[in-house]
């Protein structure tokens, strides 16, 4: 792309009032035909103007008309230097929609991206040399999946991918070269649950997975999986037994978290363990990803060579049975909100509440009374 006309850059972008609030505001009503033109070659700061002076330009039903003083254009009754007022509407025009972050960075605004290649390509390279200009720190640039044929243009101007999602792909810049990169790298965890449900009978719920390794294979396992985006792991545990075996649950505590690294995309895991009291016993398997399960007592549960042999599983078993015998306290949820972010929030935590109680601590609860 050597040339690209006012016309395409203003038709083209994704709102046109959008487009149009953004350069209005400066001179508010001025407006401009889609009569300039500019080369890429050149940058926006020395484009020439093709402005014709011999018509009023009319946008939105405002004008900018040229006086018969040359050089002037008149706005709204007042009269404006031709050249000044240009070349500060080009500029604007020429530029991304963004605003600034907390941290002296820019978010490009992914709603207003103009919709052809050429003037997005256009447009990032000169929103670059201002944010350059102005000492901007980090840029995020969100492609909706809609407009993927910017994401090679963004690459090739230096973008970096930082993390994609079903609907976009989120890009990052960073601008100061003497600094180091401060931009947040991609989320680095995934959070899995496991449900340690155990009935009045001693008898735990277990399953056996559809698709395992071979040396999985007829293993009785608790239910486990992965918690939703903005799921509670309190309530992600209880919908993942529910949906692997058709038991109705409710959670009790935390018992004890996994952290483990390169689990999967090189993400680490984060993996609670939860004990949840079974309200229903009927078992109804989710045949898409489990094969059988059923109720088994305890210590043949504990005596499958896996499981004795594993020592993460071994370990939970016996958190799980001190528990059960008061030796040991689990961790529960607490809702609140934090004035450090305004975000409801749970925190999770063991000890007793407000009024110093100690009957009122979880540890104190016997679950199978
Ligand atoms: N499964 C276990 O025995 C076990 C043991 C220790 C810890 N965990 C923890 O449990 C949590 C959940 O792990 P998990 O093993 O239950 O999850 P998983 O890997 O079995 O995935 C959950 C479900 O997603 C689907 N799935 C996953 N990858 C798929 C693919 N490539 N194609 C099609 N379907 C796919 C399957 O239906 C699968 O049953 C993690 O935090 C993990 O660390 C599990």
């Amino acid at each position: 792309m050597d040339s690209i006309s006012l016309s395409e850059v203003t038709v083209v972008r994704g709102t046109h009032l959008g487009f149009m609030h953004s350069f209005r505001q400066p001179f508010s009503g001025v407006t401009i035909s889609p009569k300039f033109c500019f080369s890429k070659v050149e940058g926006a700061r020395a484009i020439s103007s093709s402005v014709s002076n011999t018509k009023s330009q009319y946008v939105y039903g405002e004008s900018l008309a040229p006086t018969s003083d040359s050089g002037y254009y008149k706005m709204n009754g007042v009269n404006l230097k031709n050249r000044t007022l240009i070349s500060s509407v080009k500029e604007r025009l020429l530029l991304l929609d963004a605003y600034d972050d907390e941290y002296g960075g820019v978010v490009v605004d992914h709603g207003k991206l103009p919709s052809t290649p050429n003037a997005f390509a256009l447009m990032l390279r000169n929103s670059l040399s201002d944010w350059k200009r102005k000492d901007k720190k980090g840029v995020w640039l969100k492609l909706p999946v809609e407009q993927s044929e910017l994401v090679p243009i963004a690459i090739k101007e230096g973008f970096e991918y930082h993390h994609a999602e079903k609907r976009y792909v989120m890009l990052t810049y960073w601008i100061p070269e003497k600094e180091p990169c401060m931009l947040p790298a991609n989320a680095s965890h995934q959070v899995g649950v496991g449900g340690f449900v155990l009935n009045q009978h001693k008898e735990v719920l277990v399953v056996q997975e559809k698709y395992c390794t071979s040396t999985n294979t007829g293993l009785w396992k608790l239910p486990t999986g992965f918690i939703n985006e903005s799921e509670e792991i309190f309530s992600g545990a209880v919908r993942e037994v529910k949906e692997e075996t058709g038991v109705d649950t409710e959670f009790l505590e935390v018992i004890a978290f996994r952290h483990a690294h390169n689990v999967a995309f090189e993400k680490s895991d984060l993996f609670f363990i939860c004990m949840l009291k079974p309200l229903s016993d009927k078992i109804i398997i989710d045949d898409l990803e489990i094969k059988a399960a059923k109720w088994m007592p305890l210590e043949e549960y504990v005596e499958q060579p896996m499981i004795r042999g594993d020592k993460m599983f071994k370990r939970v078993i016996e958190i799980c049975e001190a528990r059960l015998r008061h030796r040991y306290c689990g961790l529960s949820p607490h809702r609140l909100i934090s004035s450090f972010d305004g975000r409801p929030s749970s925190l999770y935590y063991n000890v007793v509440d407000d009024d110093h109680d100690p009957s009122h601590s979880n540890c104190s609860t016997d679950f199978y009374e």
